[in-house]
């Protein structure tokens, strides 16, 4: 072969070899084409795969958001529920405040509102005011201004509904519809109002007065029988216990003869109106008169005295009668309250103290639990468990919760801090602090429901709770009944110190004023203690203790009075706060056509009561509405220092209230009336009638 022939031998063959390998190029090329796109599938996949994993994180958190804010919305709706409940009434809750509003506005122009003429006294500023008149109507009667109140007032049926016991054959069409009734909640969420700006924000006599008795002994036209077709059984009931305590009363009227000539020299001693100085003298004078054998050492005589042998032994004898029992009950009051105190103020200032709403959508908070669980194990302590029977407002319902844990937590805490000051109050500390369970069984232990025999106390841990977390008054209210008689009554008032025109304390007042002026010996610290023993014809006050001061049994309590005061123009009338819990409307017509001048003393809680025994002030009514039932503690204590103290207390239709049928003042007529004397409860109680008559119903 010749060399050409060769080369080209070899060139088929490397072209051929370059065929082959262009071929397997192409393949190769086309898996790697392949491979490629297997790899941007494996990529776009993990890539898919790591999305879902984000989307996954993504709706974990979104969940978790969502969830955050359907509890956020909860808690908001809870708040602004208990805020509704605490500061509902926010055009009002501070008109209560001194000064109240003046109407200037002429009536006979029509030009005072919507719903009602005395509505609008309450809608009306201070500033606006100027005087403290009522408003000047010139509506010559009750009869009058009831007339005017008709159709007006969404709250008649209260005052002539068809269970009404006097005017029980009366029918009020649609009665039932006048009132909403509550909304019921079970919501219990912790709220912790933070700052007080935040909080704002959110926002029988027992036995009868013998009262027929003594009106009739007045010779006054006042009437108290009724006319018989009107009355029920259950009324007779309580016109034969009226009889019998009407010749009760007679007995003991000649019994305590020398005792009336007294109650007139007292009668003509008005407290209010007398310099401290003389108020002293005063009492000195009575004291030294009432009790040769004083055990009040500091004010007290110790020489004898025969002047009026009768009255001081028929003294002596009820002086032992209930006097551990008062002792006791003053010690623990004092103690309650200073642990309403430290609350309060955490409350207002650091608040981390819970503030809840029970199931009746009324507040309850670490003070209501702690003191009533303080209350129940000293009584239990000191009389033994088996002893002691408790009637009280607060249940283990609401602290028993789940969501209640950190309540509960505050409880414990609190009532051990109290305990740990018991020897400051003349008490035994626990030897070892209290834990839950204890507490839990002590708050559940007071689940009587009082009745008409036997012993049992009756507590209010917090009466006015809305004053309280308003950080205004509030009140620990202590009763002992026996056989359904009120027999003793402490009541607390930790905001209502002993000089008068602290009355209206509230906390913004509260804020703006020195500490120091509250707790000087002058206005003998910010609260004091009110008590009264039944048939004892007196009521006494202490005032709380402050720093490290021992409290001195029975030292250093002060005799009270109340007001002499019977002249209509210038008597004082106090009434709840809430235009919810009594009818301020009704009461405003009752007060004109006495012909009050004054406004009213808006004020929480039983204060209103203290108020009324120490002279303060000289009526206080109350009307709920029907649907409403009025409970015992939340009365007793205030009745007896009152009556005590020289006043009268009855229903509207001028009954003893009668605390011996269980946790309600069942058969109370219409509302509760007050007074410093019988002068000015006469023309109250007339002035329901005369309302009544004028309605022509
Ligand atoms: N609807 C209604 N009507 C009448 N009374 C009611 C009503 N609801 C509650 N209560 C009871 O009233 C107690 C508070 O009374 P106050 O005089 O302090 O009321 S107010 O806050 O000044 O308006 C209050 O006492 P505390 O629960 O101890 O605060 C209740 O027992
Ligand atoms: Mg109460």
């Amino acid at each position: 072969m010749s060399e050409n022939a060769a080369r080209k031998e070899e060139i088929k063959k490397l072209t051929t070899e370059l065929d082959g390998l262009r071929s397997d190029n192409v393949v190769t090329n086309e898996k790697i084409e392949e491979m490629q796109r297997e790899h941007d599938m494996i990529s776009e996949m993990s890539a898919a795969e790591d999305a879902r994993a984000d989307a996954t994180e993504l709706r974990k958190v979104l969940g978790e958001k969502e969830s955050r804010r359907d509890s956020l919305e909860k808690e908001l709706e809870t708040l602004k529920k208990l805020a509704n409940i605490i500061w509902g009434e926010a055009d009002e809750s501070d008109d209560h405040i001194v000064p109240y509003p003046e109407i200037k506005t002429d009536i006979h122009q029509g030009t005072l509102g919507s719903s009602s003429k005395f509505d609008t006294i309450e809608g009306q500023s201070a500033s606006e005011s100027g005087t403290n008149s009522w408003p000047d109507l010139s509506l010559s009667s009750a009869a009058k201004i009831d007339q005017d109140f008709l159709g007006s007032f969404d709250d008649l049926d209260r005052i002539f509904s068809n269970d009404d016991p006097i005017f029980g054959y009366v029918s009020f069409e649609n009665s039932d519809a006048l009132w909403s009734s509550k909304d019921t909640s079970n919501s219990s969420v912790p709220l912790h109002l933070e700052t007080p700006n935040q909080a704002n924000a959110l926002r029988n006599r027992s036995e009868p007065l013998g009262i027929e008795v003594e009106y009739n002994a007045t010779g006054t036209t006042f009437n108290l029988g009724y006319s018989i077709d009107r009355i029920t059984p259950a009324e007779k009931e309580q016109q034969d216990f009226g009889q019998n305590n009407q010749l009760k009363a007679q007995k003991k009227s000649h019994d305590k003869i020398d005792g009336k000539a007294l109650q007139e020299f007292y009668g003509s001693w008005s407290p209010s109106s007398i310099t401290s100085g003389q108020f002293q003298n005063q009492l000195e004078t009575l004291l030294e008169f009432r009790f040769p054998f004083s055990p009040f050492n500091e004010v007290g005589t110790s020489e004898s005295s025969d002047s009026h042998p009768k009255s001081v032994t028929f003294l002596a004898m009820e002086e032992d009668k209930y006097a551990k029992e008062l002792e006791v009950a003053v010690r623990v009051v004092h103690v309650a309250c200073a642990l309403c105190g430290r609350v309060q103020e955490r409350l207002l200032e650091t608040s981390n103290d819970h503030v809840v709403s029970k199931d009746d959508d009324s507040p309850v908070t670490v003070a209501d639990f702690s003191v009533q669980a303080t209350i129940s194990w000293f009584l239990s302590e000191i009389f033994g468990v088996q002893n002691v029977s408790i009637v009280a407002e607060e249940d283990i319902q609401t602290i028993s919760k789940d969501e209640s844990a950190g309540l509960l937590e505050d409880v414990v805490n609190t009532v051990n801090e109290s305990l740990a000051f018991a020897s400051k109050y003349g008490l035994q500390s626990p030897e070892t602090t209290l834990g839950s369970s204890e507490i839990l069984e002590a708050i559940a232990r007071c689940n009587s429901t009082g009745g008409p025999s036997g012993r049992y106390w009756v507590l209010d841990p917090v009466d006015g709770t809305l004053g309280f977390v308003r950080g205004d008054q509030y009140a620990v209210a202590l009763a002992l009944i026996e056989d359904g008689k009120v027999v003793l009554g402490v009541l607390g008032c930790p905001n209502y110190p002993v000089k008068t025109e602290w009355l209206n304390y509230h906390y913004q007042h509260h804020q703006t004023t020195p500490q120091s002026s509250l707790t000087t010996p002058d206005t003998g610290g910010k609260g004091c203690v009110l008590y009264a023993k039944r048939g004892s014809g007196e009521a006494w006050l202490q005032s709380l203790i402050d720093g490290e001061k021992m409290l001195e049994w029975p030292n250093r309590a002060r005799l009270i009075r109340v007001s002499s005061i019977d002249d209509p123009a210038l008597a004082t009338l106090c009434e709840p706060v809430e235009r919810a819990n009594s009818n301020h409307s009704f009461t405003a017509g009752l007060a004109h056509s006495v012909g009050l001048k004054k406004q009213p003393l808006r004020v929480h809680s039983m204060v209103k009561y203290a108020a009324i025994a120490r002279g303060d002030a000289e009526i206080f009514m109350k009307f709920a509405k029907c649907s409403y039932k009025e409970k015992i503690w939340d009365h007793a204590a205030g009745v007896v220092i009152v009556e005590e103290a020289g006043g009268v207390v009855t229903d509207a239709g001028g009954r003893p209230l009668d605390f011996s049928k269980g946790m309600y003042l069942e058969g109370l007529d219409r509302g509760i009336i007050a007074c410093s004397g019988v002068t000015l409860h006469e023309k109250f109680i007339g002035a329901v009638y005369a309302s009544w008559d004028s309605s022509n119903l």
